[in-house]
């Protein structure tokens, strides 16, 4: 459960105080999410999210992200929209921390994926690209190639040892094979870069929701398909499940056509997305925070999905042509 920060009734009914709301029924912390904390407000206009922004959001880059949700959802995309306070702005402060209030969508995020729910979101991801291709903010991809070496070397400074440092020089090798083969000049645009499970709601077999955008960057479209080759089409015993990925691909093609250079970087796009995730878990478990409500997610479970991308020789393991 990702509560880093609590809030008082004081600090939520100041918060509020700022709104056309009304009153705070209740504020619940939120057990999902490893990111910010979030809270279910209930207030006398209805259901809301709160969340207060954490270590790796960083306030600059707020109007980026509420900006873009805000654009999304005008455009016809199912993103919250952020909720805008009496005076118009809908990025406040409270408990010492940036927060918005957004809107609740319904739906549920999906606990068993199937070949299915890949077509969906193939569809939604291309859409979402479509949609945010006009999208006047831009945002660097801070945790895209260039961070991965610091990321790597501020692991390698801690003195955890619940994890087996034999894996580092293949981490090591592998951001070094990276760096002196990523692509150049692949179609770019605002990217979601974090659309796990998690962050799709569904409801009757349609998507109804897409949130968490505290990543979205402007990068390579395909590297966004890449981060949810590795999120949607594994298995929990680490095998890959080439119809999920084939779904997932021709989904996306029904709504956004792919480049032929695209397709032949997918694999190693696929590799640098395993690096990222498996590099971001890693710092997280080896630097704990104390007292916060959350669980570190497995980061061996990326080094399993980045070896299957290794042996990979092109897209038709990815179930394409
Ligand atoms: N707009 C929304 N409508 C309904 N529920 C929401 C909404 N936004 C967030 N939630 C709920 O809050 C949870 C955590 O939200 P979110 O994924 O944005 O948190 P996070 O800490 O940034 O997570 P992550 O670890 O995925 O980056 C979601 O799983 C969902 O249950
Ligand atoms: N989706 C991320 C956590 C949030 O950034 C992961 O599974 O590692």
């Amino acid at each position: 459960m990702a509560v880093y920060t609590d809030i008082s009734e004081e600090e939520l009914d100041g918060l509020l105080d700022q709104y056309d709301l009304g009153q705070a029924l209740s504020c619940k912390g939120i057990a999902e999410g490893v990111e910010n904390s979030n809270y279910l407000l209930h207030t006398e206009a209805g259901y809301y999210i709160l969340t207060l922004y954490e270590k790796r959001v960083s306030e600059e880059d707020l109007p980026f992200f509420l900006g873009l949700m805000e654009h999304l959802e005008t455009g016809g995309f199912m993103s919250p929209r952020p909720i805008a306070a009496k005076d118009g702005a809908s990025l406040k402060k409270v408990a010492g921390r940036p927060a918005a209030i957004i809107e609740f969508l319904d739906g549920r995020s999906i606990k068993r994926v199937t070949p299915q729910h890949c077509t969906l979101l193939g569809q939604a991801l291309a859409r979402l690209h479509t949609i945010g291709s006009d999208f006047k903010m831009t945002r660097a991809n801070t945790l895209s190639l260039s961070s991965w070496r610091p990321l790597y070397e501020a692991c390698l400074k801690s003195d955890d040892n619940t994890l087996n440092t034999q894996l580092f020089p293949e981490i090591e090798s592998e951001i070094t094979f990276l760096e002196s083969h990523w692509p150049a000049d692949l179609p770019s645009g605002v990217i979601h870069a974090d659309l796990f499970p998690d962050n799709i709601f569904f409801l009757k077999d349609k998507v109804s929701g897409v949130i968490d955008y505290y990543f979205a960057c402007n990068d390579y479209f395909a590297y966004d398909l890449a981060i949810c080759v590795n999120a949607w089409c594994f298995e929990n015993d680490g095998s890959f499940n080439i119809t999920k990925a084939r779904k997932l691909l021709n989904g996306y093609r029904d709504v956004r056509a792919f480049s032929k250079k695209e397709l032949e970087f997918l694999p190693l796009l696929c590799r640098g997305a395993a690096v990222r995730f498996l590099l971001t878990r890693l710092y997280d478990w080896l630097n704990q925070v104390d007292g916060a409500l959350v669980r570190p997610k497995d980061p061996l479970e990326y080094l399993k999905k980045l070896q299957f991308h290794q042996a990979v020789k092109n897209v038709a393991a990815y179930g394409l042509d």
